[in-house]
């Protein structure tokens, strides 16, 4: 369980983006973190993914204080970020191995799995290109066959749906409600009202304060 009680999220010394933020992200569940450019959702979210510590209050996974991204990592924490994250001179597949390898894949593992994300998401065919010379929505479905492939425990999606055809961006919103059904604990931070609305729960930012909406 990843909880925020009362944290005031900031950067250096500037004002509070985020202020007394308290929420609980729980397995098998998919929640949508929503509100208008510049509210504060990838600062959530690099709290939650302990990139980021608050200035005051904690962050916590299964109550232990989640100190740094290596704890958050050794707890299975995956995050999809919003720029994708992708070294662009490698290939679509490579991208994916070279993180699966790192977190202790065999090769064989790595080539299977990579090869079975990249499926999901429609990607067979793309799998040898250079990351680079994909189109922004290919890439951004990369990111995200990477953040499946890694079977995290939290699963940490920044605008992943932003470059999505219609088609592809269901399909992602089906990908995401089958990582929470698998007992993961998704969190969607989208300016998407159609992808809020397929999600259990939504919490709204608005002028530095986070309130849950009722489904
Ligand atoms: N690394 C940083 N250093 C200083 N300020 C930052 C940093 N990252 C974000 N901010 C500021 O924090 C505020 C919230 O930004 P954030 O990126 O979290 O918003 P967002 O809701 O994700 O926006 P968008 O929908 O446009 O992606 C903004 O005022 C932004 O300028």
């Amino acid at each position: 369980m990843l909880t925020l009680t009362g944290a005031t999220l900031a950067y250096g010394q500037a004002d509070p983006v985020l202020s007394e933020v308290t929420l609980t992200v729980e397995p098998g569940r998919l929640l949508a973190v929503t509100g208008p450019s510049g509210a504060g959702k990838t600062t959530l979210l690099s709290a939650l993914a302990g990139l980021l510590a608050p200035r005051s209050g904690t962050v916590t996974i299964d109550g232990a204080a989640l100190h740094d991204r290596d704890r958050a990592v050794a707890h299975g924490i995956v995050l999809i970020p919003q720029d994708n994250g992708l070294a662009p001179i490698l290939t679509a597949q490579e991208n994916l191995q070279v993180v699966l390898i790192a977190r202790g894949h065999t090769p064989a593992e790595a080539r299977r799995d990579t090869a079975i994300a990249l499926d999901k998401l429609g990607l067979s065919g793309q799998a040898d290109q250079l990351v680079e010379e994909l189109s922004g929505g290919q890439q951004q479905r990369t990111a995200i066959a990477r953040g499946l492939a890694l079977g995290g425990n939290v699963l940490l999606a920044d605008e992943v749906t932003s470059e999505l055809d219609a088609g592809n961006r269901q399909r992602v919103i089906e990908l995401l409600q089958g990582e929470a059904k698998r007992g993961a604990a998704v969190v969607l931070a989208t300016h998407d009202p159609e992808a809020a609305a397929a999600c259990d729960a939504e919490v709204h930012l608005s002028d530095g304060r986070a309130t849950f909406k009722g489904r």
